[in-house]
C-alpha cells in the first residue's frame, strides 16, 4: 500500500522542538517566530479579506506563537485584539507578548475582543494541555465556539488531547489546524476530528534528517493508499483462485445483516461467496445474490465441509446469541481459517474470553470495545489507541476499532488510522458491509494487517464516495456496493 502519513505524539513533538532550536544554532524564538510566521501565512491564504482580528492567547508558547502572529497582523495594518485570561508564563511567550505591544498592539477584555471579529485565532492551549480548562477557561472557550468568526487553532484545538484525540472539557471547535513541525496522532480520531476542522502542516522550514531515530505513533491512510493494492488479474483467471468467503450469520428474523456481508464480498473482488444461516433466509439471499451459495445449516456438522473448503470466514452480522448462534460461533472458534468477528460474535467472544490469532480480525464498534475490554464506552472513546492495542493485547488478533477516524491495531505494528468515513455511515447494515469487505480481501490472500486495513479502507472510501453523490443523510449500505468495485480495481492504466 502507499506510504502512509507518520503521525507522532508528544514526546515526540518535544524532542523535535529541542533538534529544531539546536538547529537554529539554540535560538528557541527563532522557532516561535517561524511558528507564528506560518500561522500569519495561513491566515493570508485561507482569509485574506479577514480585518478584525481576535487573538486568544494562553500562558504558554502556544500563546506565544499566537502573540507572533498577532503582531504580524499589527504590522499589516489590520485591527487586532489579544484576548487572554492569564499573562504569559514562559520567557519566549512574555517575549513574544512584549514585542506585539512594543508594536502597539491591544489587549483586550473579552467582550471587546470578540464584539466585531471576523476572524479568531487560537492560541490557548497546545501540546502542553495537562488538565481540563479551568472553569474561566471553559467559558472563554464556549464564547469563542459560539462566535460566527472563522477559528483557525494554532497546532492543536485548544482543549483537545494531541495525543489521544478525545477532550476532558471545553474544546475548541476549530474551521482549521495549523500543526506545526509534525502531525498530531490524536487529531485524526474520534471526536478530535470535528474539533481540528481542516488539518494543515507547517514544517517551519526544518529538515526532514530531525526525525532520524523518531519513531511515528501511528501511521495514516488516506484512500490513495489503496491505489495499486489490489493486482491485475491474470487474463487465464478462474472463481476458484479469486478466494472463497464464508459469511455466517442470519438467525430468524434477521437475514439481512449476513447477506450485506455477502454482497460486500462479492463487490470487493471474492471469487465465491457462500453463506450460513437459517433456512428461512435462503430464497431471500438467492434472488438477490444468485452468485452466492446459500447453505441452510441447524447443526455444526453441516458447517464442518464449509469450512474446510472457504479461504476465509465472516461471522456476527444476525448472528444473534441465542443457541444456533452460539452452535456455529463455537464451530467457527475451532477451525483454523482466517476469521472476521463481528456484532454477536463479539458479544459472544466476550463471554468466552478466548484467545485468538494473528490472521483473526476483530471489527468492534466502541460499545462492543468495551464489552471485550469490560470498561465503559467512554473509557474506549478517551484513549481509542490504547483500547484498541489493549484488545489486540488480550485477543492476539488485528483490531478494527470503528468510529470517527478508525483504528486498525496490530501485533508488532503501529496502529493505522483510516483516515476517510463520514457520519452518514452510522446506519444499521454499514458494520455488515465492512465485515464481508475485510474477509475478501483476507480470502485473496492479502496479509492480515493488510487486509484490516485495506478493507476499512475500501469501506469508509466507498462511504465517502457515495456521500460525494448524494449526500450523508439517508446513505444506505447498498449505496457503497459499486464504489466497492471501482474501489477495488487497478487504477486503469
Ligand atoms: N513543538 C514545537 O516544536 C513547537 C512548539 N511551539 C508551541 O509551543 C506549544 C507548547 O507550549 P507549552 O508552553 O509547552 O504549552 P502550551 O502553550 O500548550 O500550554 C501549556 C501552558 O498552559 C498551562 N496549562 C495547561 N493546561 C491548562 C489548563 N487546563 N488550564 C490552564 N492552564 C493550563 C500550562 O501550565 C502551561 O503554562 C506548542 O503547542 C506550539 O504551539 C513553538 O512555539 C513552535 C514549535
Ligand atoms: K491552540
Amino acid at each position: 500500500m502507499h506510504s502512509p502519513l507518520p503521525l507522532f505524539d508528544t514526546d515526540a513533538l518535544r524532542t523535535l522542538e529541542t533538534r529544531g532550536t539546536a538547529y537554529l544554532d539554540g535560538d528557541a524564538f527563532a522557532l516561535m517566530a517561524r511558528a507564528g510566521q506560518a500561522g500569519w501565512r495561513s491566515v493570508l491564504k485561507h482569509w485574506p479579506q479577514a480585518q478584525r482580528i481576535a487573538v486568544a492567547c494562553g500562558p504558554g508558547n502556544n500563546g506565544g506563537d499566537g502573540y507572533v502572529l498577532a503582531r504580524h497582523a499589527q504590522d499589516s495594518g489590520r485591527s487586532v485584539q489579544v484576548l487572554r485570561l492569564q499573562p504569559p508564563a514562559t520567557p519566549l511567550a512574555q517575549r513574544a507578548c512584549d514585542e506585539y505591544l512594543a508594536a502597539g498592539g491591544q489587549v483586550a477584555e473579552l467582550a471587546d475582543a470578540l464584539r466585531h471579529a471576523d476572524l479568531i485565532i487560537d492560541a490557548l492551549f497546545g501540546i502542553g494541555l495537562s488538565r481540563a480548562p479551568d472553569a474561566g477557561t471553559a467559558m472563554l472557550i464556549e464564547a469563542i465556539n459560539a462566535h460566527p468568526a472563522p477559528l483557525l487553532a494554532l497546532d492543536v484545538p485548544s482543549g483537545i488531547d494531541a495525543v489521544r484525540g478525545s477532550a476532558t472539557g471545553a474544546a475548541i471547535v476549530a474551521d482549521r489546524t495549523l500543526q506545526f513541525i509534525a502531525r498530531h496522532r490524536g487529531l485524526r480520531t474520534g471526536i478530535a476530528i470535528d474539533h481540528a476542522g481542516e488539518l494543515e502542516l507547517a514544517t517551519l522550514e526544518l529538515p526532514a534528517t530531525l526525525f532520524d531515530g523518531i519513531e511515528a505513533a501511528a501511521l495514516a491512510y488516506r484512500h490513495d493508499a489503496l491505489h495499486g493494492f489490489f493486482p491485475l488479474r491474470p487474463r487465464d483467471s478462474h472463481k476458484g483462485r479469486n478466494g472463497h468467503v464464508l459469511c455466517v450469520g442470519g438467525d430468524a428474523g434477521s437475514g439481512g445483516a449476513v447477506l450485506l456481508a455477502a454482497d460486500a464480498a462479492l463487490h470487493c473482488g471474492a471469487g465465491l461467496v457462500s453463506v450460513a444461516t437459517r433456512m428461512g433466509h435462503v430464497p431471500a439471499l438467492l434472488a438477490r445474490r444468485p452468485e452466492a451459495m446459500a447453505h441452510a445449516v441447524d447443526h455444526a456438522e453441516q458447517l464442518a465441509p464449509l469450512l474446510e473448503r472457504v479461504d476465509a470466514i465472516a461471522i456476527g452480522p444476525g448472528l444473534g446469541q441465542g443457541e444456533w448462534g452460539r452452535m456455529l460461533f463455537d464451530a467457527v472458534l475451532a477451525c483454523d481459517k482466517p476469521r472476521v468477528f463481528d456484532a454477536d460474535a463479539l458479544n459472544l467472544l466476550a463471554r468466552s474470553s478466548r484467545r485468538l490469532n494473528e490472521c483473526d480480525v476483530l471489527t468492534p464498534h466502541p460499545g462492543e470495545a468495551g464489552r471485550l475490554l469490560g470498561i465503559a464506552t467512554a473509557e474506549v472513546q478517551r484513549d481509542r489507541f490504547a483500547a484498541s492495542q489493549a484488545l489486540v493485547e488480550r485477543y492476539g488478533a488485528q483490531v478494527v476499532l470503528k468510529g470517527a477516524g478508525s483504528i486498525v491495531a496490530s501485533p508488532g505494528a503501529p496502529p493505522a488510522v483510516i483516515c476517510a468515513g463520514n457520519p452518514g455511515m452510522a446506519v444499521g447494515g454499514m458494520g455488515d458491509l465492512l465485515t464481508g469487505c475485510i474477509a475478501a480481501v483476507l480470502a485473496q490472500g492479502f496479509a492480515p494487517r493488510d487486509a484490516a486495513i485495506a478493507g476499512a479502507l475500501l469501506h469508509a472510501s466507498a462511504g465517502d464516495a457515495a456521500a460525494r453523490v448524494d449526500g450523508e443523510r439517508g446513505l444506505l449500505p447498498s449505496d457503497l456496493l459499486p464504489w466497492l468495485r471501482r474501489l477495488a480495481n487497478p487504477m486503469r492504466r
